[in-house]
């Protein structure tokens, strides 16, 4: 998959491990995020991400920041985009089965390398169930038709 990765100056170490991860398990990363662990603001590295899923520029979006919840709040702003912070697997699963959540996000100081991988590895495994969560997904779309 092409995969777009964004990050504040939290994560930029962690960045980098899943930037390699991702790329080890055979994907394409377009890295949308910062270098350099510099003082930065978390809604550019959402922004950009979100559009490059949005525009189908990138296939789904790894979203890491210090919680993963600013850059992830940033990216939902998008039209079109339903990002979603997991601290753990199961969750993880359930917002691609459930939500067909486009871009994932985790704080890189909340959660361990090992589980960031696993996160991100069962989240991509895992698929969308349609179903009873179309209506849901078309739910939530409507309301961004509403502003
Ligand atoms: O947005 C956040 C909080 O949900 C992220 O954790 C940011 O990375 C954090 O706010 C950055 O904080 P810092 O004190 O400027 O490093």
């Amino acid at each position: 998959m092409k995969i777009g990765i964004g990050n504040d100056h939290a994560a930029v170490t962690m960045k980098n491990e899943i930037k390699a991860y991702l790329e080890e398990l055979g994907h394409e990363v377009v890295d949308f995020g910062i270098s350099k662990e510099e003082s930065c603001d978390y809604p550019v590295y959402g922004e950009a991400v979100g559009r490059a899923v949005v525009s189908g520029q990138v296939e789904c979006g790894v979203l890491i920041c210090g919680t993963g919840v600013g850059i992830s709040i940033a990216a939902n702003k998008v039209p079109g985009v339903r990002a979603a912070v997991c601290s753990d697997t199961t969750t993880a699963r359930l917002v691609k089965e459930h939500n067909n959540a486009n871009i994932i996000a985790f704080g890189a100081r909340i959660v361990g390398i090992e589980v960031a991988k696993d996160i991100v590895k069962t989240y991509l495994d895992a698929e969308f169930q349609g179903g009873r969560h179309e209506k849901r997904i078309a739910m939530i779309h409507d309301i961004e038709n509403k502003r």
